[in-house]
């Protein structure tokens, strides 16, 4: 077993991440989730207070609702190093081991799609967390030996958009659980405002809503947005970012009046014109769009989900009333409808 440090480790942010501009740095730059960010200002107050390593923290939600960024705001708050790795990247209890015998005291390791993660490197994980020890076997055979490694306290934050799939134990050792939600179109106004600002950006009111109200409630796609807006407004336009000059451009990029894109719509779609509007399952939906399950059921559904477009029942997928009025098409009259 190699304890090289960091095969497995990323940076925090890719050299030329376009996101990297528009991530806030500090809790109090950071905008929405505000009973997630009133809580986590306790917690890291108190760790700091104690001296003692914050509690272990797992983030969950739909991708792109900032649980990076929350995390290296965490230790930059608590003025540690933040190490970040992902859950698939972990393929042997050695990496994981490297990386938690490098860490120094207090510091923050941040696991991206932790439901991912090797169940043999999550058994090695348990006793790290709990009792910040390792329990390393070396050796194979009659040979084999197993040693303890005492660790630095450090702070574990997980992220997933997949809690279901996260086993029990895990879930369990994280003292701190966290949900984001999907962000309201005042929050993602400021959002693409302060952006805006950071970018050098001239954006209106008008301009800076347009985009907002049409980000799926995502962070992420509200900064994807603007910068293609911004991309029309200086070739077509004078560089300044209008509602009208927005609305032009979200359109020509296939961004609909409720935010959907074309993904979306190929769901909707199929669920109304090959499945009479369900139900059906989320595996034939698969086979049908070509995306994979977990793709449409991270991405694609709870977004529709929240926007009262699809219905979950036992037997799969349903269109709901909102979702047929959207797409111009009348909803069928089923047997049982006429008998409610
Ligand atoms: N509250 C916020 N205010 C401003 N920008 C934000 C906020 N939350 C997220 N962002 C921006 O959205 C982008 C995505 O955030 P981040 O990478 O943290 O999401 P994530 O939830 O970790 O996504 P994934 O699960 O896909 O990794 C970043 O560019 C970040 O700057």
């Amino acid at each position: 077993m190699s304890l090289d440090p960091d095969p497995t480790m990323r940076p925090d942010s890719l050299p030329g991440d376009a996101d990297r501009a528009l991530r806030p740095q500090r809790l109090d730059e950071f905008i929405g989730q505000a009973e997630a960010r009133a809580n986590l200002a306790i917690f890291i107050a108190s760790a700091r207070q104690r001296g003692e390593a914050m509690d272990h923290t797992l983030f969950h939600g739909p991708p792109g609702l900032g649980k990076t960024t929350l995390a290296q705001i965490i230790a930059r708050e608590l003025g540690v190093n933040f190490r970040m790795t992902s859950g698939p990247v972990l393929a042997k209890a050695g990496d994981l081991a490297a990386i938690l015998t490098n860490l120094d005291a207090r510091d923050v390791l941040f696991i991206d799609e932790i439901h991912r993660l090797n169940p043999v490197v999550e058994e090695v994980l348990y006793p790290a967390l709990e009792d910040f020890e390792l329990d390393l076997v070396i050796g194979e055979g009659p040979a084999a030996r197993t040693v303890r490694i005492e660790l630095q306290p450090f702070t574990l934050i997980g992220a997933t958009t997949r809690m279901g799939l996260l086993t029990t134990p895990l879930r369990d050792r994280f003292g701190i659980p966290t949900r984001l939600q999907f962000y309201s179109v005042d929050e993602l106004h400021a959002i693409v405002s302060r952006g805006a600002t950071l970018l050098g950006v001239s954006a209106d009111d008008g301009g800076a809503r347009e985009i907002a109200r049409r980000a799926r409630g995502t962070p992420r796609i509200a900064g994807r947005l603007l910068r293609r807006v911004v991309d029309f407004a200086i070739v077509e336009g004078d560089g300044h970012v209008s509602e009208a000059l927005a609305n032009g451009a979200l359109t020509r990029l296939s961004v609909d009046d409720l935010g959907l894109d074309g993904a979306d719509r190929k769901y909707l779609r199929i669920i109304a014109e090959n499945y009479g509007g369900g139900p059906v399952g989320v595996e034939t939906l698969s086979a049908a769009m070509s995306e994979s399950r977990d793709s449409i059921e991270d991405v694609i559904e709870p977004f529709l989900l929240q926007e009262g477009l699809i219905e979950r029942t036992p037997r799969g997928r349903r269109l709901a009333p909102r979702a047929w009025r959207h797409l111009g098409l009348d909803a069928p009259v089923r047997d049982k409808d006429l008998f409610e």
